[in-house]
């Protein structure tokens, strides 16, 4: 019933449609009665009472009968197709836009598999129930009402007889209900994970492949694709458990309608026509009864489909705008981390944290990996938000900042580059789709993109495949870069962005950020001491802990961690391979 509650929460605002259709429909199971009526009168009037002249009128009505039920079931099917297309389009938009409130703790935990099928399979099996299922439950449930009627206005004791095996039909009907539902949360569970395992192979094909995984990959993908089939065969036993006996009963009535109905003709209780009238009503008793599996049947998927989607819905983004924003055009770009740690679960991440930046510097942040680097600047961009201390952007607590006003301040490109299909232009314009093509051409000359951009054939326009397949890692990197470029934000932030370019090319990149950016807060993630060492400040990381902190030369003198790192790329490698870095 909440499913119901919830869906009707969509549907009440086509109500008017509803109420014709479903009015059409009540219409509709009335005529249905009309021509076994008919056929009885033809029978027993103009065979019987030889009242030839009732005949053309009577087949007339019949024919108009037919036609009217025709042309009125066909507008309100058409009725209801239009209501759960409206409906669906409301959910869907919902659920995108819901799956755009989602903060990284969700995508954290969440399977894209899992979310497609929400966004595919559970939305058809809504989109079922409001588009058929509805009009179907009310059709049939009518017509075996005015069918159940006719029979006792015309004999109420053959009805009576007919009606003998409903109770059990009844109880059977419920027990169905009642066992076959898990099965189908059952199945919807495990077509997410099917998805789950395609989807991850589709992205993860040229990792299988360079593993030559492939049987591997297929065996995991059949033993999903096994437990799938076996879920729908356990849906399916119980099944057919039911629908032969539920079929058996239709057919019973049949026979209980012979053999009474022609004792009680013999007797002379009932005329034949009477009798040919129930014999054309037994379809509305039988059919009924058969649909009734499939729509329980119906209703159960939607029910477990219903549940998934608003579960998705209903769930909460952790990190929120604040109740009252900060109201600021822009972002001068003073950033301060006053003693701030983060946890994912119970791994402490980042430990005190503490350093401040004035607007226009440079921060190199380095330290080995898994030392916090990437979650750090997370912190800034409220990707997520941190245990304790303050992390604030312009002397404000990020918290108290509107979420989207500050990332649109912050131009960040992250470790991992995800590239659209799409052209390149349009790649480097995400930010700023508005920027013409000389702004798109700047951004990709600063990040040392434009050379290689202007040797593809289509230049700018060329299109790049899923994730920026067709480029190499640095030319991606340099994409990204531009889109970062171009976005033209007080706060840039580079999580290892050149550690795919060539060294030369990173300090003309290095070269422009300085000349260009002077007033730009600038945050340099890197593994390489060449990529930070003009920063204004260094902080070295180790174990979510800033162990070093100061200028490049401040940090040499120390001796500490940052001078072996320095050793380590350019020291004794400087002698043993004549000058070339190595990446820490
Ligand atoms: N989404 C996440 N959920 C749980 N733990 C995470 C998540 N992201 C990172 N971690 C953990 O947090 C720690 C710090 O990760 P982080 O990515 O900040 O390190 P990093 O210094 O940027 O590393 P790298 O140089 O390899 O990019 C690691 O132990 C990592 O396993």
């Amino acid at each position: 019933m909440h499913s119901i509650r919830w869906v009707w929460g969509y549907i009440r605002k086509y109500r008017v449609g509803l109420f014709f259709g479903l009015a059409m429909a009540l219409f509709v199971s009335v005529l249905n009665m009309v021509n076994p009526y008919i056929s009885g009168m033809i029978i027993d009037k103009v065979i019987y009472d030889n009242q030839t002249e009732l005949l053309w009128p009577l087949l007339g009505i019949m024919v108009g009968v037919t036609f009217s039920k025709t042309v009125i079931r066909y507008s309100y099917q058409l009725i209801f197709e239009r209501i759960s297309q409206s409906t669906i389009f409301k959910i869907r938009g919902k659920l995108y836009d819901r799956l755009h409130q989602l903060d990284f703790h969700f995508y954290d935990r969440t399977k894209t598999g899992d979310i497609m099928a929400r966004m595919t399979g559970d939305m058809e099996a809504v989109r079922h129930f409001t588009a058929w299922v509805i009009y179907m439950i009310f059709e049939n449930a009518t017509i075996l009402l005015f069918a159940l009627g006719l029979m006792f206005y015309i004999h109420p004791p053959l009805a009576l007889a007919m009606l003998a095996v409903t109770p059990i039909i009844g109880f059977l009907a419920f027990r169905l209900t009642y066992s076959v539902r898990p099965t189908f949360s059952a199945i919807r569970g495990q077509f997410a994970r099917l998805n789950s395992v395609v989807q991850e192979n589709i992205s993860g094909n040229r990792v299988v492949k360079a593993f030559a995984k492939e049987d591997y990959e297929i065996e995991k993908f059949s033993v999903e694709n096994a437990a799938f089939k076996e879920k729908n065969l356990n849906s399916a036993r119980i099944w057919e458990r039911y629908l032969p006996v539920l079929d058996s009963l239709a057919g019973v009535l049949t026979i209980i309608m012979i053999l009474v109905g022609g004792i009680m003709v013999i007797n002379g209780s009932l005329t034949v026509g009477q009798l040919v009238t129930f014999n054309s009503l037994i379809w509305a008793l039988t059919n009924p009864m058969r649909m009734a599996g499939w729509l329980i049947n119906d209703v159960q998927r939607f029910i477990a489909s219903a549940e998934q989607v608003e579960e998705l819905l209903n769930t909460e983004p952790e990190i929120v705008n604040p109740p009252e924003v900060v109201k600021v055009k822009e972002l001068k770009g003073f950033v301060d981390f006053n003693d701030v740690s983060f946890r994912y679960g119970d791994e402490l991440v980042l430990k005190d944290i503490s350093f401040n930046v004035l607007p226009g510097q440079t921060v190199g942040i380095i330290g080995p990996t898994g030392s916090g680097k990437s979650t750090l600047i997370n912190l800034l961009s409220r990707f997520y938000d941190s245990d304790s201390g303050e992390v604030r952007v312009d002397k404000t607590n990020v918290k108290d900042w509107n979420l989207y006003k500050l990332r649109e301040n912050m131009a960040t490109v992250m470790q991992d580059i995800f590239l659209f299909s799409d052209t390149i232009e349009g790649n480097i314009a995400y930010g700023n789709p508005h920027a013409t093509l000389e702004a798109v051409q700047e951004a990709a000359k600063r990040a040392e993109a434009h050379e290689f951009i202007s040797k593809l054939p289509e230049g700018y326009d060329t299109i790049i495949g899923e994730r920026g397949v067709g480029l190499s890692g640095g030319q991606r990197q340099r994409i990204a870069l531009a889109r970062a470029f171009l976005k033209d934000s007080s706060i840039i932030i580079l999580d290892d962005t050149t550690s795919s370019v060539d060294m030369e090319t990173e300090l003309k990149i290095q070269n422009t950020l300085k000349a260009n950016f002077k007033d730009k807060t600038c945050f340099i993630i890197a593994h390489r001491i060449s990529s930070v060492k003009e920063a204004d400040l260094i902080l070295v990381m180790q174990d979510g802990m800033i162990i070093e902190h100061g200028k490049h030369d401040e940090l040499i003198n120390k001796k500490g961690y940052y001078y072996n790192v320095l050793q380590n790329q350019y020291g004794n490698f400087d002698e043993q391979h004549q000058g070339k870095e190595v990446i820490i």
